[in-house]
C-alpha cells in the first residue's frame, strides 16, 4: 500500500483549515493565528556555508512562509510546493507554518515572537532543520538559526540540492555545480563580517590588521578558490555549448523542424515524450526528474520529419542563478518553430503554472516562438474541470500522457504548426505571370531559369500555397 504523502496530509489539512476574508482590524487575530502548521523539514546536514557542501542530507524539516500579498490559497499551495520540493530531496516533511505579514521580518524572516514559536515546535518534533519559502539574506539565515537552534535553509538551496542530485550529464552537473557555487559565494560564514572588518582595519580605532584571525584568512582562501572554480565551470560550459551549437546548427541546415517541450516540472512533458515518441525517457512523480534535455527524432501523421525536445522543468521562484547556469540548455527552446507548453490539468493554479514558464521563456528570448498549450493528466480531472480549462486557454489541448487521450489530435496540432517543407516545381511560366516567377526568388530556392518562347521555365522549390499557384499558370 502506498504511504500517504505529507502533500496529502498537508492538503487535508488545509481544506480543513478556516479561511476567513481579511481586513486590517483582524490582522492582529489572524497575526496570532497564522501560524499555520503545514510540514517540516530539518537535518544534521553539513553547515550550508562549508565549501564542500553539495548535498543538504535533508531528514525531519519544518517548513516556514510567510504571507502577505495574494490569498491564503496561494500561499498554501506556496507552501505545498516546498514540501514536495523538501520531498523530492529526500526529507521527511513533519510540519509547516505560515505566518501573515505584510513583509518578513528583515532580521528573523518570521517575526521575533514566531521565531520562537518555531523554535519550540521544532524541539517537540525533533526536527533537524527549518526550511524557508524565500530565498533569504545570508544575515536573516542565520539570526534565525540562532533562534530555532537547527540549520534553516532556503527554497533556493533545496532546488539546488535537487538539481545536484538530478543531473546526469557533464553538462549538467557543471551546470549546476556553477549555480551552487554562485549560491554560495555570497553565504560563507563571516564573509560580511570580514568584509567590514577590513575596512575598519584601515581606520584608527577599529579592529587592526592583526586582529584578522586566521577564519578570514580560510575565508578569503575559499573565496578565491570558488572564484577560480566558477570561472573553470563557466570555460567548460561554454566549449560544451559550443559543440551543443553545431549539433544544432547541423539540425537546423538539414531544415528539420524542432519542437520544444517545456513547461512546469513534474506537469508530465516526459511522458508526453515517452507516449509520442517511445523514447524512455525517465518519468518520475519528483520535481526536476529531467535536467538533460533529451531530443528524439518523430514524425508528423503525413509523414514529415521533425526532432522533439525535452527539455528541464520550470518552478516558481526558480533560483536566478539555475536560469544562468542552465541557459545554454534553455536556449533548446529558444531555437524551436514550436513550443508544446505541458501544464498539469490537476494543479490549483494553472494560470499562475503558465506564467511562471511564460517568464522563463520570456527569458531565454523565445516569448514569439509559436506555443501549443496543452493540459496533461486529464484522466485526473472532471469533466466540469476540463471544460473550464479549455475555457481559461483558448486553442488549447487537453490530453493525458497516461491514457493516450488527446495524443491523436496532438499530434495533428504540432503537425499542423510546423512549416510546411517546399514542393518541387518543374514548369514553364507565361511571362505574363514574371510576378510568380519574382516571388519564387523571394521566398523559394531557385535552382535554375531559362526564358523560352512561351515564358519562364522555371525548377524551384516553394512553399505549398505559392507551388499551387505556379500550377495554375503553367503553360501545358
Ligand atoms: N494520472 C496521470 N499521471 C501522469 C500523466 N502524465 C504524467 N503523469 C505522472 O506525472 C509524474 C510526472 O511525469 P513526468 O513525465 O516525469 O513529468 P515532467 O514534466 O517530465 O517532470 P520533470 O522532468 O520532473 O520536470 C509521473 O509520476 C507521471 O507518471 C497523465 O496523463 N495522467
Ligand atoms: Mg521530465
Amino acid at each position: 500500500m502506498e504511504k500517504e504523502s505529507t502533500l496529502d496530509r498537508i492538503l487535508r489539512r488545509g481544506a480543513a483549515a478556516p479561511r476567513n476574508e481579511f481586513d486590517g482590524d483582524q490582522l492582529d487575530l489572524e497575526a496570532r493565528e497564522s501560524l499555520r502548521r503545514v510540514a517540516g523539514l530539518s537535518t544534521e546536514l553539513q553547515d550550508i556555508s562549508d565549501v564542500e557542501y553539495r548535498q543538504l542530507r535533508l531528514e525531519k524539516v519544518v517548513l516556514i512562509g510567510t504571507w502577505g500579498s495574494g490569498t491564503l490559497t496561494d500561499a498554501e499551495n506556496s507552501l505545498r510546493e516546498l514540501a514536495a520540493l523538501a520531498e523530492t530531496a529526500g526529507a521527511d516533511v513533519l510540519d509547516g507554518l505560515l505566518q501573515r505579514r505584510s513583509m518578513p521580518d528583515p532580521a528573523t524572516y518570521l517575526g521575533k515572537g514566531k521565531a520562537k514559536e518555531l523554535h519550540d515546535l521544532v524541539k517537540s518534533l525533533g526536527a533537524d532543520t527549518v526550511i524557508a519559502n524565500a530565498e533569504l539574506a545570508p544575515s536573516q539565515r542565520r539570526a534565525l538559526e540562532d533562534v530555532v537552534k537547527v540549520k534553516v535553509v532556503d527554497r533556493t538551496a533545496i532546488i539546488l540540492d535537487i538539481f545536484a542530485q538530478h543531473a546526469k550529464s557533464r553538462e549538467g552537473k557543471a551546470q549546476v555545480e556553477l549555480a551552487q557555487l554562485e549560491y554560495l559565494l555570497p553565504r560563507l560564514r563571516g564573509w560580511g563580517e570580514s568584509m567590514s572588518r577590513q575596512a575598519g582595519g584601515q581606520a584608527a580605532g577599529g579592529m587592526g590588521i592583526g586582529s584578522r584571525g586566521p577564519g578570514e584568512t580560510k575565508i578569503e582562501l575559499d573565496r578565491r578558490r570558488i572564484n577560480t572554480k566558477m570561472a573553470k565551470l563557466r570555460r567548460d560550459i561554454a566549449a560544451m555549448k559550443s559543440a551543443r551549437d553545431t549539433k544544432r546548427s547541423q539540425r537546423q541546415k538539414s531544415n528539420v523542424p524542432q519542437v520544444a517541450i517545456a513547461g512546469y516540472t513534474n506537469a508530465g512533458k516526459s511522458s508526453i515524450l515517452n507516449r509520442l515518441t517511445k523514447a524512455g525517457v525517465l518519468v518520475e512523480n519528483a520535481l526536476f526528474a529531467t535536467l538533460d534535455p533529451t531530443v528524439r527524432q518523430h514524425e508528423t501523421p503525413d509523414g514529415r520529419q521533425y526532432t522533439i525536445a525535452d527539455t528541464v522543468g520550470f518552478v516558481r521562484q526558480l533560483p536566478h542563478q539555475l536560469v544562468e547556469a542552465f541557459r545554454s540548455t534553455l536556449e533548446e527552446i529558444s531555437h524551436a518553430n514550436l513550443i508544446v507548453h505541458v501544464v498539469d490539468a490537476t494543479d490549483p493554479d494553472v494560470l499562475g503554472q503558465i506564467r511562471t514558464v511564460h517568464e522563463v521563456v520570456a527569458e531565454v528570448e523565445a516569448s514569439a516562438i509559436p506555443e501549443l498549450i496543452v493540459f496533461n493528466k486529464a484522466d485526473l480531472v472532471s469533466e466540469e474541470d476540463q471544460i473550464r480549462l479549455r475555457g481559461l486557454v483558448p486553442g488549447s489541448l487537453l490530453v493525458s500522457a497516461r491514457t493516450g487521450l488527446g495524443i491523436a489530435e496532438l499530434e495533428t496540432a504540432i503537425a499542423a504548426s510546423l512549416p510546411k517543407p517546399d514542393i518541387e516545381f518543374v514548369g514553364v511560366v507565361p511571362y505574363s505571370r514574371g510576378d510568380l516567377v519574382s516571388r519564387a526568388h523571394l521566398a523559394g530556392r531557385v535552382v535554375s531559369t531559362d526564358y523560352v518562347e512561351a515564358g519562364t521555365k522555371l525548377h524551384a522549390f516553394v512553399k505549398p500555397d505559392l507551388a499551387a499557384e505556379l500550377e495554375e499558370a503553367k503553360q501545358s
